[in-house]
C-alpha cells in the first residue's frame, strides 16, 4: 500500500459493515474489510494507518465469540470500535461488559464530550441509532468515559494516548445525524488523513499493480460487454496493452441480440477480442438443473473450462481477470457474511483452476464507484450507464429447468419491456429491469379459445448499489402498454404480474 491513506474495517459479522466501508471512502479515505480471523495478518501486511472494528451479533463474553488477539491494540495504529467493536475493545483491554437490563435499539438521546477528538466541532446533544443488549459497565484502565445516554453509562470511550477510541453506537447509519462527521473526524483528527482518495488515483494505483502482477505474462480477460468488465478491460489495456485477451462467452443465455451488439463494440476496440459460441455447450450442462445454485455453480464451472480452452488455444497464458465487484464478494459470502446466492465468478468458481493468477482490479469497488472509475478512464457513456446483467444470464430468468424454447420466449418478452422503457425515457431512472418467466401455467382466454400458458414477470428496481433496492413505480399506462405488447406479440404468456418487492426482503434477480 506504500504510503498510501488506507483504513482496514474487522469485519465481526455486523450488518452495516459495507455502509461502514462506503462512509470511510466517502471521506476520500481508501479502505478494505477483511474478517476478524484474517485481520491481524492483513494489519501486518498492509500496514493501514487506520483501524475500524465493526458491529456483531455475538456476546464477547461468550467462549466461542470472535476475538482477535490483544497485540493489534498495540500496533501503534488508530483503532475505531463500533458495538461489538467496543464490546471487544474493552474486554480485551480488561473492562468489563455486560448484559443490559433496558436494551437501546433505534435513535437515542446522547451526550457528548465535545473536547473529545471524535466530537470536535459538534453540539453536547446529539442523537444516535444503537442496537445492542450488552454494554460496557466499567471501561478499562487509561481510558475516559466521552458519551453516555439514559441507560448507557458508556455510549463512548477513548484512551487518547494509546489512540483506541470507540462508540457503542452506529455511526454509519444515517439515523445517527452526525455520524459522518463523527467518522471524518476518526479519520482527519485521529488518523491525521488529508482525504487523498480519488478515482483517479484509484486507477493509477491499480494500474501499476497490475503491470507488477503481470510482468510480461499474458492475460485473458472474461468480458461480457457489462459495465464491470468494460471498464476492467480500459483498465488491464493500460496496464499491460497488447498482452490482453478479451474472451467473451455467448452462453445462448443473452438477451435479444446482445452477442451481436458486444461483438459490435468491441470488434474495433484495439483490444484482442474474441467471441466464443458456447450455447450448446451451457445448455447441455444446464439440462435437468432446477435448483438456482445448482445453475449458478454449473455456469461458474463451465465459464471456467471454456476459458481454459481458449487459453489453451492462445498457449501458456498465465492470468484469467474478471470483473468482480464488491458486491458479488459479499454476496457470495465472506466466511463471516451468511451465502446470499454464488456469483457465478465468486462462490461459483471450481476449485481447481488452469491459471496461474486470477486478477480482479475492481474487487473492492462498489458499481457507482466501478462506473466513476469507467468515466475517469474515458468509456463512453452508454458502456458505463448500461443496467448491469448477471453472468448467468437469463438462466437465473427462467424459473427451473432451461429449455431453448422458453429461453426464446423470455428473449422476445423481456425485448419488449426494455424498448418500451426506453421509449417512455425510463431507461436511466430505473437503475435495472427485466423479464422472468416463471414456471406458472395459468388459464387464458384469447379469442374464443383457452389457453394454458406461462405467467411472465416484469421486475424493475432503483438502487445505487445494488445491495438494497426499491421496486420501480412504473407508470400504470406504460405497464398496461407493456402488458397488451408482450402478450400479443409472443406466444405461451398469457398473464403478466409486476414485482412489488423490494430488497430486501427479496433480492432483484428471482433466483
Ligand atoms: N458472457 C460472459 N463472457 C465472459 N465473461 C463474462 C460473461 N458474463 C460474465 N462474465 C464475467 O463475470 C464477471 C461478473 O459478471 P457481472 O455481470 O457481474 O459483470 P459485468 O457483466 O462485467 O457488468 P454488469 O454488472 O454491468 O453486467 C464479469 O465482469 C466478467 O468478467
Ligand atoms: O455477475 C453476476 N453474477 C451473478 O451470479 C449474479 N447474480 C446477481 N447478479 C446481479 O447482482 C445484482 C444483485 O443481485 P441480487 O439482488 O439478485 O443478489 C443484480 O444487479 C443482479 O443482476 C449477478 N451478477
Ligand atoms: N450491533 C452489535 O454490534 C451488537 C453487539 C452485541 N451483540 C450486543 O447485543 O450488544
Ligand atoms: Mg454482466
Amino acid at each position: 500500500m506504500g504510503n498510501r491513506e488506507f483504513v482496514i474495517v474487522v469485519d465481526f459479522g455486523g450488518q452495516y459493515n459495507q455502509l461502514i466501508a462506503r462512509r470511510v471512502r466517502e471521506n476520500h479515505v481508501y479502505c478494505e474489510v477483511y474478517p476478524y480471523n484474517k485481520a491481524l495478518e492483513k494489519i501486518k501486511e498492509l500496514k493501514p494507518q487506520g483501524i475500524i472494528f465493526t458491529g456483531g451479533p455475538n456476546s464477547v463474553y461468550e467462549e466461542n465469540s470472535p476475538k482477535i488477539d490483544k497485540e493489534i491494540f498495540e500496533l501503534g495504529i488508530p483503532v475505531l470500535g463500533m458495538c461489538y467493536g467496543m464490546q471487544f475493545m474493552a474486554y480485551t483491554l480488561g473492562g468489563e461488559v455486560k448484559s443490559a437490563e433496558n436494551r437501546e435499539f433505534g435513535k437515542t438521546p446522547t451526550k457528548v464530550d465535545t473536547t473529545s477528538p471524535l466530537f470536535k466541532g459538534l453540539e453536547e446533544d446529539q442523537v444516535v441509532w444503537m442496537s445492542h443488549v450488552d454494554y460496557v459497565e466499567k471501561v478499562p484502565e487509561g481510558f475516559e468515559i466521552v458519551a453516555h445516554t439514559k441507560d448507557c453509562p458508556v455510549a463512548s470511550m477513548q484512551n487518547k494516548e494509546r489512540k483506541l477510541y470507540a462508540m457503542q453506537y452506529h455511526a454509519e447509519v444515517l439515523h445517527t445525524e452526525h455520524g459522518k462527521e463523527m467518522l471524518h473526524n476518526f479519520l482527519y483528527e485521529v488518523c491525521g488523513f488529508t482525504g487523498t482518495w480519488t478515482m483517479a488515483n484509484y486507477a493509477k494505483t491499480a494500474i501499476e499493480d497490475i503491470r507488477n502482477t503481470v510482468g510480461d505474462g499474458k492475460v485473458l480477460l472474461a468480458l461480457s460487454g457489462g459495465v464491470d468488465s468494460s471498464v476492467a478491460a480500459a483498465l488491464i489495456s493500460k496496464a499491460v496493452g497488447d498482452q490482453l485477451t478479451c474472451i467473451f462467452v455467448d452462453h445462448g443465455l443473452m438477451r435479444k441480440n446482445e452477442g451481436d451488439e458486444v461483438e459490435a463494440a468491441f470488434k474495433d476496440s484495439g483490444m484482442h477480442f474474441i467471441r466464443v459460441d458456447a450455447e450448446k455447450r451451457f445448455l447441455d450442462k444446464l439440462a435437468g438443473l432446477e435448483n438456482p445454485e445448482a445453475k449458478r455453480k454449473a455456469i461458474g464451472e463451465e465459464f471456467i473450462r471454456v476459458f481454459e480452452d481458449e487459453g489453451r488455444k492462445i498457449g501458456s497464458v498465465d492470468f484469467l481477470a474478471q470483473g468482480t465487484i464488491y458486491p458479488d464478494v459479499i454476496e457470495s459470502g465472506t466466511g463471516e457474511a451468511e451465502v446470499i446466492k454464488s456469483h457465478h465468478n465468486v462462490g461459483g468458481l471450481p476449485a481447481v483452476v488452469d491459471f496461474k493468477g486470477l486478477i480482479e482490479p475492481l474487487r473492492n469497488l462498489f458499481k457507482d464507484e466501478v462506473r466513476e472509475l469507467g468515466s475517469e478512464l474515458g468509456l463512453a457513456d452508454y458502456l458505463v450507464w448500461r443496467q448491469p446483467f448477471p453472468g448467468p444470464g437469463l438462466a437465473i430468468r427462467v424459473m427451473g429447468e432451461i429449455t431453448k424454447d422458453k429461453l426464446d420466449i423470455l428473449r422476445d418478452a423481456d425485448y419488449i419491456f426494455r424498448d418500451e422503457i426506453a421509449k417512455a425515457g425510463l431507461d436511466r431512472s430505473i437503475n435495472q429491469y427485466f423479464a422472468v418467466l416463471t414456471s406458472t401455467r395459468t388459464v387464458g382466454v384469447m379469442g374464443d379459445f383457452r389457453t394454458y400458458d406461462y405467467t411472465l414477470a416484469l421486475r424493475g428496481v432503483t438502487t445505487t448499489d445494488f445491495m438494497t433496492a426499491d421496486w420501480a413505480r412504473i407508470p400504470y399506462d406504460v405497464l398496461d402498454t407493456i402488458s397488451r405488447r408482450i402478450v400479443n406479440e409472443v406466444q405461451h404468456i398469457n398473464r403478466i404480474v409486476y414485482d412489488i418487492t423490494s430488497k430486501p426482503p427479496a433480492t432483484i434477480e428471482w433466483e
